[in-house]
């Protein structure tokens, strides 16, 4: 009873998945005297239900969910399930071996220690098998493993299934195992691991699944087999050209061996009296013997033997596991690199990697890589960016696979590259914590990184859209046809994490400013690259001008862009909140200063009013600041060198915030306001001293400093600028009034007259029968709430 005992607390400790039933009757390895029993019973296991001693879990809610959708689902491509199966022996088989580096023991000896899948088929009982000689689970492992999904966002992934139906996502979100369930009905997975004994996990995909002590089936030794029962619409599973096709199609690039129990039609030399012959090749071999006379009388000496045709089985190897990055690049065809990504990535969508980069360093540290630009960013590429390990880069060490969540390959920044780096230099019979410290690393993280912008500035190269030559971008061949548009869909999916890059890394941020791109006010839409800015820059014109907000049509519009545009300058338009942060680390570019068109120090070229007009606008802008420093947040007037058609604008100081940036901080739920008052740029009011308004604000300032109602309008002013120039007003309200009292004085209102006031009975009325319809609909809700109580008892 040692074994009850132990299954149950086991199961009890590692999973909260409750049982369905209690185990009833079981029989224990060990105590049975006639195995004979438990073998029948093995074998009349019918489809209707499972193995009536097995103990029995129910599943997660979500993997419930899951299966239901997989085994309806009317999902064309099913043959996903065999490479989905195939891809989990190929990784238990990399963990078997990666313990087996420090501990040769582990993988035993004989067939055990043969790291290999092995594929078999059974027509008449409709079984397709898959064995793998890998880890193996223990029955904690069955039932984690095999019945619950650990992966964050799961109840959302599922929701998108149902929705889409799309089930080619189900690998990269790492439930690739229920697949199974589109071609089977009912599935065994008999796994034997180096610390536990053989069990049996099974299931019919309707809610529950059961486990046993496996006292019947052959021994594993060490591994997993899955015991595939075919649905009986999924036939075709069974026949050897189907499965031998798959195979090569989907799991080309699997580093193990993948051996098929293959017929084979052989002829076989029996001697002719041991064979009853068949008329018809009795037909066929007198007709041979008489050729045969013919040709040479002596044969009839000889001993009388017939070749018949015989059906024998052997294993037959289906891939070539000769790795595709061992390979000489100029061997490899542009095919085969894209069915390798998909294969890495487990992206079986059609489209292509963006591109690739395989290569081979030497040197004190030697290895070789394969790094692939995928078509499309992952959805939660962005998610959790600082706290989640999500290196993509498979470490092989001497081409043995060590590890896929080995996150010092490279920075973060670039963890949306896909591929794989095998080095000889490593050490391979080391922890992965002595690994990830080993000195080695830092020279391949460094080239690494080269290598990956190297490609992405290639695809740019080779985009004719991209080139500043009119010529080339017109040149059609069917080379640079395929590589049309191709940085710019690039860009889209990754061009935030190319503005990370420059947030995070110094020392190549020179680099990731050439991948940047964003539109101008000249862009007419297109994107724009910094070398092209620079290229078309006014001579004179020392400075990259900037500015930043919330969409490329309100930048249009801006009123900081009256003078620029005027004058023909060209400005970047950045509108996506990171732009914000990445504008603060770069500074510069090939010795040109940036300069956001928002911010004081803007120049463009002095003239000789300059000084006189400073002059004459002295007095009104010591009153605008004095009158203002008190009730408004306001630093300084100064004449504006930016404006044409507006009065004024407000402008921060060079390293505070921008209008835009603070808008961003208010938005953050968990914005800390102490820190943001700290942070705020100083504003400067900057006035167009060419402007009406301005002017006869002066003269009336002039005429009398002390006039109220001048005050209050230059206050009015004031606020409109700020709201022009970007920033959230502090007191809408008091905003709104102001307006309105100008629309007084417009329209020649009273500014006495006051709000009519409503009649009075008629509102009394009005209460009372609001507050009877409350009462009825109050009561209406507590009975609606009262059935519900009872609906649920
Ligand atoms: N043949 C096997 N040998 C050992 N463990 C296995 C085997 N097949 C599945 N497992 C275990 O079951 C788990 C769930 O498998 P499943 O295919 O659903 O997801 P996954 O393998 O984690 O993700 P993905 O499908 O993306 O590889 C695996 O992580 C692995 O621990």
């Amino acid at each position: 009873r040692k074994f009850e005992a132990n299954a149950e607390s086991d199961s009890e400790e590692v999973v909260d998945l409750p049982k369905v039933e209690e185990k009833i009757g079981a029989v224990p390895s060990g105590l049975s005297t006639d195995s004979d029993v438990v073998k029948r019973e093995a074998e009349s296991i019918s489809k209707k239900s499972l193995r009536s001693n097995a103990e029995k879990f129910e599943f997660q809610a979500e993997v419930s969910r899951l299966m239901d959708i997989i085994i309806n689902s009317l999902y064309s491509n099913k043959d996903i399930f065999l490479r989905e199966l195939i891809s989990n022996a190929s990784d238990a088989l990399d963990k078997i071996r990666f313990l087996s580096l420090t501990d040769k023991e582990i993988l035993g000896e004989g067939d055990n220690a043969k790291l290999e899948i092995q594929i078999k088929l059974d027509k008449e009982k409709k079984i397709l098998s898959i064995r793998d000689r890998g880890i193996g689970m223990t029955k904690e492992d069955l039932i984690k493993n095999l019945g619950t999904i650990a992966k964050s966002g799961t109840s959302s992934f599922v929701e998108k299934m149902q929705k889409t139906g799309d089930l080619n996502l189900i690998g990269q979100f790492g439930v690739g195992f229920y697949s199974v369930y589109l071609v089977a009905d009912y599935v065994e997975v008999i796994s034997k691991h180096n610390d536990d004994i053989q069990y049996v996990w099974e299931s019919k995909a309707d809610g529950a699944f059961a486990i046993s002590e496996d006292t019947w089936n052959e021994p594993l030794g060490r591994g997993t087999e899955i015991r595939i029962h075919l649905r009986d619409e999924a036939g075709e599973y069974l026949e050897e050209f189907k499965l031998k096709e798959l195979v090569k199609r989907y799991s080309e690039f699997i580093n193990f061996p993948i051996n098929l129990w293959a017929s084979k039609e052989v002829d076989v030399e029996v001697p002719a009296d041991e064979v009853e012959p068949s008329e018809e090749e009795e037909d066929e071999s007198s007709k041979a013997s008489s050729e045969e006379e013919s040709e040479d009388e002596d044969a009839e000496k000889k001993p009388k033997t017939k070749t018949v045709k015989e059906t024998t089985y052997e294993w037959e190897l289906l891939n070539d596991v000769k790795a595709i990055w061992l390979r000489n690049p100029k061997d490899v065809t542009d095919e085969e690199y894209s069915k390798f990504y998909h294969s890495l990535a487990k992206d079986f969508s059609d489209e292509k990697p963006v591109t690739w980069s395989h290569f081979t360093a030497e040197g004190d540290v030697e290895f070789r890589a394969v790094l692939f630009v995928p078509p499309k960013a992952p959805h939660d590429l962005y998610e959790s960016y600082y706290n989640a390990n999500k290196s993509n880069l498979k470490l092989y060490v001497r081409r043995v696979f060590i590890s896929d969540e080995f996150d010092e390959l490279l920075p973060k920044y670039l963890s949306f590259l896909q591929g794989l780096v095998d080095s000889d230099s490593l050490p391979l019979n080391v922890s992965r914590e002595m690994l990830q410290q080993h000195s080695s690393l830092k020279t391949i993280k460094k080239k690494l990184i080269r290598k990956a912008l190297d490609m992405i500035r290639r695809i740019a190269e080779e985009d004719p859209d991209e080139s500043n030559d009119k010529d080339k971008k017109e040149e059609v061949s069917s080379d640079n046809e395929e590589k049309r548009g191709q940085y710019s869909k690039f860009w889209k999916e990754f061009g935030k994490s190319i503005k990370l890059g420059i947030i995070e890394d110094a020392t190549n941020r020179n680099r990731l400013a050439k991948l940047l791109r964003f539109e101008t006010s000249k862009s007419e839409g297109k994107l724009t690259s910094l070398d092209q800015y620079i290229s078309r820059m006014k001579s004179g014109q020392k400075d990259i001008f900037y500015i930043t907000g919330a969409s490329k049509e309100q930048l249009e519009n801006s009123p900081f862009l009256e003078q620029l545009k005027k004058k023909n300058y060209e400005v970047i338009f950045f509108t996506d909140p990171v732009d914000e942060y990445l504008m603060q680390y770069l500074m510069d570019y090939e010795d040109k200063k940036f300069q956001n068109v928002s911010k004081e120090g803007l120049k463009l070229g002095k003239s000789s009013k300059d000084k006189e007009l400073k002059e004459s606008f002295k007095d009104l802008t010591k009153w605008w600041k004095k009158s203002l420093a008190a009730s408004e947040n306001l630093d300084d007037v100064k004449i504006s060198n930016r404006l044409d058609n507006t009065p004024c604008v407000v402008v921060t100081s060079k390293f505070g915030w921008s209008a835009n940036m603070e808008r961003i901080m208010q938005s953050q739920t968990l914005s800390n306001t102490a820190s943001q008052a700290y942070m705020r740029g100083k504003r400067v009011l900057e006035i167009n001293p060419r402007h009406p308004i301005i002017k006869e604000l002066r003269d009336r300032v002039v005429n009398n400093p002390e006039d109220e109602s001048v005050k209050q309008t230059a206050q009015l002013i004031y606020q409109t600028a700020l709201f022009e120039s970007g920033f959230i007003l502090n007191d809408p309200k008091e905003f709104a009034s102001r307006i309105y009292d100008s629309v007084k004085s417009s329209l020649d209102i009273n500014p006495e007259a006051t709000v009519e006031e409503e009649d009075e009975t008629e509102e009394v009325e009005s209460e009372e029968s609001d507050a009877k319809e409350a009462a009825s609909t109050s009561k209406a809700e507590a009975a609606n709430d009262a059935a519900d109580v009872k609906d649920e008892l």
